[in-house]
Formats: C-alpha cells, structure tokens, sequence
C-alpha cells in the first residue's frame, strides 16, 4: 500500500451521530435514556439489568471489542491498553465555493450558495486517514456535557475499497487480517463445496460466516479508503465511540474552543505497522483541494448538521 494517495476534490456535509447511520463503521456509546432522535429512528435499547443493590441500570454489551492480533503476521501478543488523547481544535480555513464535488453520502443538495445566510461555514481539510487493523478502537470524551456547543467533535471514517481497486503504485501491502485457509482433507470435502450439494438437495448458497457478526465487525479488507463514500459525524458530549477493527478513519477532530480529553481503549501489540496504519490525501494534480469536510455552525458555534436524520437544510 502506497503512503499517500491522489485524491480528487470532495466536499463532506456532517450528519449526526447515530448507532444506525455509524452501523458499518462501529458502535456509539450512549445512555439510550438520553437520546435525542425520535423514537422511531432509535434502535432497540440493550440488554440491561439491575445492579448495585438496584441503585443502577447496567447496560450489558454496550459495544463491541474485537482483538485479532492472533493474525498478526508479527504473532506478538497485545494486551488491552488505556491511553488519554488530549485533542485539541483543529484549524479550520475560510468557506471558499469550489468545484468540488459532494460525496456521495447524505441526501445532501450540493450547492455552496445554499448556506444558510445565518450558519457560518468553515472547512476542515483532511490530511490523513488511518487504521487499527487488528483492534477496534474507541474514545471516551470526558467532562463534555450534551448541551454543550463549545466544544464537539467529528467522527470521520470511510468504508474500504476492495483489494482490487487498491493498487495504486504497490509498494508491499501492510499487514492485515488473514484468517489461515484450513486445507480440505477429504474429496467428500470438496464436493461437499459445490452446489447444489451431492450429498443434500440443498441448493441455496452457503450462509456467509458474516452474517452474524454486527456489520461493524465484519471484515473490512486490506483495501484503501474510499474516499467518495467518506462521512463525518458530529457527536454529543455524551456520546462515545468505537472504531470497528480495520476501519478507515481520521485522527479525532475537535471543533471549537479547548480540548477535549478522551480515554482511549483498544488493544496493540507495540508493533507500529501492525497498531496503526496511515495514508495521507494528496489532491490530484487537477483538483483544486482534497478531501474537505463543510463545517457549518450556527450563532452560538454549534455545528449544524446538513446530512441524513436530522438534517438542518437552507432552503426547505
Ligand atoms: N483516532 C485518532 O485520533 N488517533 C488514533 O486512532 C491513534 O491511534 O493515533
């Protein structure tokens, strides 16, 4: 995998943060008890029971923590680590129109002069994505409330492009998940492999081994990101978030006046390529930016969100 990648012009709305619209990307932490969507577009609260001598609700399972350093060609163990990132605003330049194209997320209407003449726009350029191959990650904001319209942050993640639209200048590919192909042993094996089955009257396809697992924690592939179908999300205070493993994303983008301060959990091994992975965006020769996020906020700083459920549009 090359370490840059050529990128055209492509403007990202934000949407809101939900466990649905992040689904294939991971999960969001969140008290369901405060959530702000309407109760038709919330998923079915999770599994809780009493605890504390009936003094708390514990939500079980809340999100999902895959470890798959077993496939790490290094073979060397992680261990589970807690790690603060103290992240602090990104720069945002001046709106500018462009020629940009919009990304193909969102029920966005792409048209620069639609910003609402009271919402300020800015820009945040992407410069980096990267990923954990073998470990989910997630990052616990600490002390932001849900009002608070100060300070938030955007989630940025990108689904992965197959392997074979990923060979740009193939350098050697870096490290990822393969599971061992366990040999057949037996012709009974191998025919039992075609279908319809000689053996059944079964004619329908094998079930995916994948369909089971949570769509964050399918598979993603060694593939590069790709970046047409790149989305950003703006979280609350009192949201959390976890990374599916393998999951194309961009370094934690703080928008606002200070810092956040996450508690950031995953597992690593100490092996740099097999813990994270980066690509930067270089824009194409003839693209006049790269990858940009609109970052539209209102009077008091609060990032607007343009995209998808809940969407605040300009012109109605
Ligand atoms: N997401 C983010 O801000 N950073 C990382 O994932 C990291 O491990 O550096």
């Amino acid at each position: 995998m090359p370490t840059s990648m050529p990128c055209p012009s492509i403007r990202i709305p934000i949407e809101l943060l939900t466990q649905s619209s992040f689904s294939q990307f991971g999960t969001v932490i969140e008290n369901p008890a405060h959530s702000t969507l309407p109760p038709s577009q919330r998923l079915p609260i999770p599994d809780a029971v009493s605890a504390n001598q009936g003094s708390a609700t514990k939500y079980l399972d809340v999100t999902h923590m895959s470890n798959l350093y077993n496939l790490a060609p290094s073979k060397k163990p992680a261990k589970a680590v807690m790690n603060m990132f103290v992240c602090a605003p990104r720069d945002l330049r001046p709106h500018e129109p462009s020629e940009s194209m919009p990304s193909s997320w969102g029920d966005f209407d792409f048209d620069d002069e639609d910003a609402d003449d009271s919402s300020n726009r800015q820009l945040f350029d992407i410069q980096i994505l990267e990923r954990h191959p073998f470990t989910t990650q997630t990052f616990i904001p600490l002390g932001l409330s849900q009002s608070d319209n100060h300070t938030q942050y955007l989630v940025i993640v990108a689904p992965t492009l197959p392997a074979s639209a990923s060979r740009l200048r193939t350098d050697r590919p870096p490290p990822y998940p393969t599971p061992a192909i366990k040999k057949s042993k037996s012709l009974r094996d191998i025919f039992a492999r075609a279908r319809p089955s000689p053996f059944t009257n079964e004619a329908a396809p094998p079930p995916s081994q994948f369909t089971k697992l949570h769509p964050s924690q399918r598979p993603k592939g060694p593939g590069l990101p790709d970046l047409k179908n790149l989305r950003a999300f703006v979280a609350t205070g009192n949201q959390a978030v976890t990374y599916g493993a393998g999951t194309w994303h961009a370094p934690m983008a703080v928008i606002g006046d200070r810092p956040i301060d996450f508690v950031v959990v995953q597992f690593a091994n100490a092996v740099g390529i097999e813990d994270c992975q980066e690509i930067s965006l270089k824009a194409d020769r003839n693209a006049d930016e790269g990858v940009v996020v609109m970052v539209d906020s209102d009077a008091s700083g609060k990032v607007l969100v343009k995209a998808g459920i809940g969407a605040v549009r300009a012109k109605l």
